[in-house]
């Protein structure tokens, strides 16, 4: 079913067209730069956003064949849109605060590792609020599909960033300090709708 569009985000992306053209860009990368762009009301993502279209299509891939979207805050999953996805966020459970205080890690870090027991391979993970999620995610070996990683905050969020670039994994991230919850949920969305359109 095809989504209905409201005015006032045709609106925006009007407006932000005319501010910025992005139309030299892949096609997923430019649908996850303008969607976060209009979600945050920041030009500035333009330049500092990482794409590689290569890993949005894997992401893409993934979401089609169905898989598990994993997500480090519940802010992250209540912004993605899409009923009947697979969304999986343990971050709340009393295991995740059981793990972190008996492993001395945070419950973002031991939710990914209790996430790991209920994905496999190939699940999209989505990090938007905690940096130790992110750090925690590149020393295990959850193969994902793709790491939409924006977490925000003075304390470790940019260096978490930079390790996702150098691991190598299918990735979108921003350089900075910047992010967010809604700005994470933004970037995934934008691949669920073009999944919706075709
Ligand atoms: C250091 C942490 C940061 N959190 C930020 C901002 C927000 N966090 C919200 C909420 C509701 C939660 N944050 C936790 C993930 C909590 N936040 C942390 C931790 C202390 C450590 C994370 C890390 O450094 O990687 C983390 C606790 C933990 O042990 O993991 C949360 C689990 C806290 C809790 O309830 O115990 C919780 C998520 C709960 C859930 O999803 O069920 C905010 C909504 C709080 C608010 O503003 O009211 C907000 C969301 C921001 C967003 O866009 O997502 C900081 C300040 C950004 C900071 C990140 C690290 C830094 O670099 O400063």
């Amino acid at each position: 079913m095809s989504r209905v569009v409201h005015p006032i985000e045709v609106e925006s992306y009007r407006i932000l067209r005319e501010r910025v053209d992005l139309s030299h860009l892949p096609p997923l990368c430019r649908a996850v730069t303008e969607r976060v762009v209009h979600a945050s009301a920041d030009l500035a993502y333009v330049d500092e956003l990482i794409c590689d279209e290569a890993a949005l299509e894997s992401g893409l891939a993934a979401l089609r064949a169905g898989a598990p979207v994993v997500t480090d805050v519940a802010m992250v999953a209540a912004g993605i849109t899409r009923a009947g996805l697979e969304l999986v966020c343990p971050v709340a459970e009393p295991a995740a605060a059981e793990l972190g205080r008996s492993a001395g890690i945070t419950r973002s870090a031991a939710a990914v590792r209790i996430a790991l027991t209920r994905v496999g391979p190939g699940a999209v993970w989505v990090v938007g609020c905690a940096p130790t999620a992110l750090v925690e995610l590149l020393t295990v070996d959850a193969a994902p599909a793709l790491v939409v990683g924006l977490p925000v905050g003075f304390v470790g969020a940019a260096e978490s960033k930079a390790a996702l670039r150098a691991s190598g994994l299918p990735g979108v991230s921003n350089v900075g300090e910047k992010g967010g919850s809604a700005v994470a949920a933004a970037a995934l969305n934008a691949l669920l709708y073009v999944e919706e359109k075709s």
